[in-house]
């Protein structure tokens, strides 16, 4: 069974909501699933440190970076995470295990290509494995609604202060998301 870490920032808990439809979807799958969300106590000033986050993640299969998209990019939270990462980079520490990402904005295109892109290239410095997905969209049930082919990208139209939710369409999208991601980890096997 592979195991598929889920690490990912969430302001507002829209990309918490969507971690948790990937995380189930993979579970159903077959996989075993973890959460790892990037949290305010795990900083000193600006830097971001948590050895036990870094070794559940050395023990992965898989790893799946989630950040909502604020200003045209992932949110520094998530990038802070990403730099404290520069040790296991040197070290090589996560080649050739499986990565992928998702995001979340506010507008329907919201530039979040670029967060996907900025995942992509994060997994690609470490030597990983991107998954690229495979989802047609325009799906009757919404799956893959915006056309990213690069992870799964969700959009939270809901003005500041609104209970964070999803649309049922991203949710459809991120279970199914998962359910790819287990796919892919269990046929390149666990380590
Ligand atoms: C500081 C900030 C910057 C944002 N920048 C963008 C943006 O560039 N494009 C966009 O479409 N939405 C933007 N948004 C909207 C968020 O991406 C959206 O509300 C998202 O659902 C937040 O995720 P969260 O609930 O996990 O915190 C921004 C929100 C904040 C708070």
């Amino acid at each position: 069974m592979p195991h598929i870490a889920i690490v990912y920032f969430s302001q507002n808990g829209t990309t918490a909501l969507l971690a948790e439809a990937i995380a189930h979807g993979a579970t159903q799958a077959g996989a075993q699933s973890e959460l790892l969300r990037i949290e305010e106590s795990q900083f000193t000033g600006s830097r971001w440190k948590d050895d036990t986050v870094l070794d559940r993640l050395a023990q992965a299969d898989a790893i799946v970076f989630g950040a909502p998209t604020f200003m045209g990019g992932v949110a520094a939270p998530f990038k802070a995470f990403a730099d404290a990462t520069s040790q296991v980079w040197f070290h090589r520490g996560w080649v050739g295990k499986l990565a992928g990402g998702f995001t979340i904005s506010g507008s329907a295109s919201g530039d979040k290509l670029h967060s996907l892109a900025y995942l992509s290239i994060f997994a690609a410095q470490h030597g990983m494995l991107w998954a690229n997905w495979d989802a047609m969209p325009r799906q009757p049930d919404g799956t893959n609604r915006f056309g990213n082919f690069l992870g799964l990208a969700a959009q939270n139209p809901a003005p500041p202060g609104t209970p964070p939710a999803l649309e049922t369409a991203d949710a459809v999208s991120a279970d199914r998301y998962g359910r790819y991601l287990a796919a892919l980890a269990t046929r390149l096997g666990t380590r």
